[in-house]
């Protein structure tokens, strides 16, 4: 066997393994990176960006057909060519990836091994590569970054190939006929409408009557409402899956008494992911401390898990798995790799996250849900909120959907968070994770300047809603400051 010593060593070759690698190596060269399938990280080949091609070929496709509002008569068929619209997707896609892969290959051949990961012990990893050949590498420091992948019921395996996940959808030749999407998170929001825009035939399957991880019951019941008036959406349906005798997939489904059995080519599998922290020997490191996940505890600041010289970074730390979360935890796991015993506190930013769905969905610092917890029943919060049906420039574009619902503090008169579904809600995310980052209060909010007509000032609307509800005083500030759940 093939036998290393390294000073550090990244498992793991995605956007996290990728900005630990470069982080640690500021610190000292003799640090290695194994990498299980191919460079070129998730986000690239199979997530963020494939879905986002997928999504502007949807909004081409549906724009033309809603211009009759405006006056505006398209006269002629809207042709969707599967094989097209997924040769541009793949062909994008494969440039985004290429332009990762440049930059690994930079970097010296000797330090990037590829072959599955897992711990022998605490300071030992053993790669093994397809051929079986395995490199023992005996490392003074270690970043897990091995990802997520999705989950999968037990009970659809017996589907096959027609059981599909992300990455198949992204390798496609032409569209399928028809999907059923299992799960009304961002995945299956972001897909299901694409797919169902692009012609495909899509009902999506969801639990609890959830709808892209909302959680401000106001924001959901208008998502829902939305949504439903364009998809087939069984949001809280018992389902049954089997294979016809036709080789398709059947989902028999039971929503409060309605029934109905939809058949499809395919199922994705888009009801959430799952860290891989359970198939790279961490029950080799019994003082490892996990989570109830099987998750490695780690510290949000420094991502150092309980074992010092181990750190973890992006999904595989289950903490928020977006990709400029995944960069972040990286680069603060590989600097503190490549320095320690000295470690330092990294920056870590305001939550943020976007679903690309149309409408979209964003939520900004605290979720309601949140909010409801740490002030349990002590009314240190206030809402606010605006409705974009009647706001200005939304109904002269024609977007005037959704709702903005934002959340500040009594006393003080802090900008907690918000949540949203409705027109330009990836920028009006941007703007109000700025603010609450910088901890603003809704006041100094309110004086920074609108612009007219944009649909900023529905921001302004909600902001001016909360402003009324707030009370101030130091008096309440210390209060609230004690509140129970805090
Ligand atoms: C369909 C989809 C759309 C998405 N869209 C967005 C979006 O719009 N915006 C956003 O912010 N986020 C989005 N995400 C989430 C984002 O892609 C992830 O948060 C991010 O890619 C995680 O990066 P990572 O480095 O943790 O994992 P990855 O990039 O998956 O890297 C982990 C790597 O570890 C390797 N590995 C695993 N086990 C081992 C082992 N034992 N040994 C060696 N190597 C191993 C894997 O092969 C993989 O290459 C999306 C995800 C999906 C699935
Ligand atoms: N725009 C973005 O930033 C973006 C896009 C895609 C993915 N992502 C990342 O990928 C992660 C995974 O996405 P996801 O959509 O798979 O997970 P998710 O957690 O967003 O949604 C899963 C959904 O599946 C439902 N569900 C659970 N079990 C079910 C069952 N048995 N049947 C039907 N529905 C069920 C849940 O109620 C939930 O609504 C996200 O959390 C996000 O971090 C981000």
């Amino acid at each position: 066997m093939n036998k290393i010593q390294a000073d550090v060593v990244v498992i793991g070759g995605g956007s996290a393994g990728m900005g630990a690698f470069r982080a640690a190596r500021k610190a000292t060269d003799n640090v290695y990176i194994v990498e299980d399938y191919k460079f070129g990280t998730t986000c690239a080949r199979v997530g963020c960006m494939p879905s986002k091609l997928l999504i502007a070929a949807a909004e081409a496709a549906h724009q033309p057909k809603h211009t009759a509002q405006f006056g505006v008569h398209i006269d002629c068929e809207v042709r969707v060519d599967g094989k097209a619209v997924m040769d541009r997707v793949r062909a994008e896609r494969d440039r985004f990836v290429g332009f990762v892969v440049e930059d690994v290959e930079a970097w010296p051949e000797d330090k990037r091994l590829l072959g599955r990961a897992t711990f022998k012990d605490a300071h030992t990893i053993v790669v093994t590569n397809q051929a079986g050949e395995q490199t023992q590498v005996t490392a003074k420091r270690v970043v897990i970054a091995t990802g997520s992948r999705p989950i999968v019921l037990p009970a659809w395996e017996a589907l096959g190939e027609r059981l599909i996940i992300n990455d198949d959808v992204f390798s496609w030749e032409t569209l399928p006929k028809s999907v059923a999407v299992f799960g009304s998170g961002v995945i299956g929001l972001e897909l299901g409408q694409a797919l169902a825009r692009l012609g495909v035939k899509v009902h999506v399957f969801g639990r609890g009557n959830t709808i892209g991880g909302i959680s401000d019951p106001t924001v959901s019941a208008k998502a829902l409402e939305i949504f439903q008036q364009e998809l087939d959406m069984h949001l809280d349906a018992n389902t049954s899956v089997s294979l016809n005798a036709a080789g398709n997939v059947e989902v028999a489904y039971d929503q409060h008494g309605e029934q109905g059995v939809f058949e499809a080519e395919y199922l994705l599998a888009a009801i959430g992911r799952k860290p891989n922290t359970d198939n790279i020997g961490l029950e080799n490191l019994p003082e490892l401390k996990l989570d109830k996940h099987g998750v490695p505890v780690a510290d949000r600041h420094t991502m150092q898990t309980s074992i010092p010289h181990l750190f973890i970074a992006g999904d595989a730390s289950n903490q928020l798995p977006l990709l400029h979360e995944a960069s972040d935890q990286g680069v603060i796991a590989g600097k503190n790799a490549g320095t320690y015993p000295e470690i330092d506190r990294g920056l870590r930013r305001s939550a943020i996250g976007v679903i690309f769905s149309d409408p979209q969905i964003m939520s900004v610092g605290y979720r309601w849900r949140d909010l409801a917890d740490l002030y349990p029943d002590c009314g240190c919060f206030a809402e606010g909120e605006v409705s974009f049906h009647n706001q200005g420039r939304s109904r002269v574009m024609g977007v005037n959907r959704g709702m903005l619902r934002v959340y500040a503090e009594q006393g003080s008169g802090r900008f907690l968070g918000a949540e949203m579904i409705g027109p330009a809600a990836e920028h009006i995310a941007h703007l109000l994770a700025w603010a609450h980052q910088q901890k603003m209060t809704v006041a100094e909010m309110l004086d920074m300047p609108f612009y007219h007509p944009v649909i900023e000032e529905g921001v302004r609307t909600a902001l001016r809603d909360v402003n009324a509800k707030l009370q101030l005083s130091a008096d309440l500030e210390a209060e609230c400051a004690a509140c129970p759940g805090l």
